[in-house]
């Protein structure tokens, strides 16, 4: 395979070599889950209606902007159907997320009224 421009070289020949470097990206990696978390929070409370939590041009947007990211780093076509797949799951888990906040924050509206 080779090594997509980009990334750090790293020796990976047993699996103790593999597992540590995967917890190592896990570790870089929920920072910045959480902080896309709190990106839907924020658009929970910004989105005025609903039915404005699901934008379908957003998410092909943000899809396209992900594989363009993934070949400029040198996936081949494999890794970015990956990338796609994976994003795909993650934003319909965001969308899931933020619509859970828009309706906490429409339920808090309809008490303080
Ligand atoms: C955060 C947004 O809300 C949703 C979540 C998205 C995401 O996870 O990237 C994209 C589109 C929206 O349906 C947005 O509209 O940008």
């Amino acid at each position: 395979m080779t090594r997509p421009q980009g990334f750090k070289a790293v020796t990976l020949h047993t699996m103790t070599d593999v597992r540590h470097q995967v917890d190592t990206l896990d570790a870089q990696l929920v920072p910045l889950l959480l902080q896309r978390l709190q990106c839907m929070r924020a658009a929970a409370q910004i989105k005025s209606k609903r039915d404005q939590v699901r934008d379908d041009q957003r998410v092909a947007a943000v899809l396209d902007h992900v594989k363009r990211r993934a070949r400029q780093l040198g996936a081949d076509a494999s890794d970015v159907d990956a990338i796609e797949a994976i994003y795909s799951q993650l934003i319909e888990f965001c969308i899931g997320y933020e619509l859970r906040h828009f309706d906490q924050k429409s339920a808090q509206q309809e008490v303080g009224r």
